[in-house]
């Protein structure tokens, strides 16, 4: 099947599974379908990894260690990866937030910090509003009830009710190592109730 033809088949699929909402479409051996939970289309973590199991022994396909807390509306999400690296300050973390998510994910590597929070109901806002579809923290978060409104996916060790530092040190765009896993900006990062996985590759758009 030529790349036009597959991606109508695809569209069609799109359109049929959101409009049953129930049984969804499949790209690239992986299923995709349209959840009421997430009110998305959701992917499964499982699945990638069983689809390519040869990416996950190269290392290509790496699975964070399971520390992570669930919050936001989105329990499924995925993207290109935004890489953050700050310790007990977010202004970083701002700055990349005010700008066009596009379907992002940023990846705020906060050290494992369990002292103060980098992200709040505010930043989960403007993340919304400005297109970005998660955020992981290596770190806190808190606001967590506004957080939990928000229509996007976050990740984060835990809350912590204390604000950060607004000093503005750090780094964008670096290769950090968050739950035993190498993360490198411009990766994927996929996400859903069984865990986060990071790629090399673009397992979901044609
Ligand atoms: O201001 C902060 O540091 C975090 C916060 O509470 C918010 O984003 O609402
Ligand atoms: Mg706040």
């Amino acid at each position: 099947m030529d790349k036009t033809r597959l991606k109508s088949v695809v569209r069609h699929r799109q359109l049929r599974a959101s409009r049953m909402r129930s049984s969804g479409y499949v790209t690239r051996g992986i299923h995709i379908w349209v959840s009421h939970k997430c009110n998305m289309a959701c992917l499964a973590t499982a699945e990638i990894c069983d689809t390519n199991a040869r990416h996950v022994e190269s290392g290509d396909l790496r699975v964070l260690q399971p520390v992570f807390q669930i919050y936001g509306q989105r329990r499924a999400f995925w993207g290109p990866i935004v890489t953050v690296k700050v310790f007990e300050d977010n202004v970083l973390v701002r700055e990349v937030l005010e700008t066009k998510g596009e379907g992002r994910v940023v990846v705020i590597d906060g050290g494992g910090s369990l002292r103060c929070a980098l992200v709040g109901g505010n930043l989960g806002q403007l993340a919304h509003s400005m297109g970005w579809n998660g955020i992981v923290v290596n770190g806190c978060i808190r606001d967590v009830d506004e957080i939990n409104g928000c229509d996007i996916g976050v990740r984060a060790l835990a809350s912590h009710p204390l604000k950060s530092n607004k000093k503005g040190t750090g780094d964008k765009h670096v290769s950090v190592y968050v739950a035993g896993t190498l993360i490198r900006d411009g990766e994927w990062l996929y996400a859903d109730d069984d865990g986060i996985l990071v790629s090399k590759f673009d397992y979901l758009s044609l």
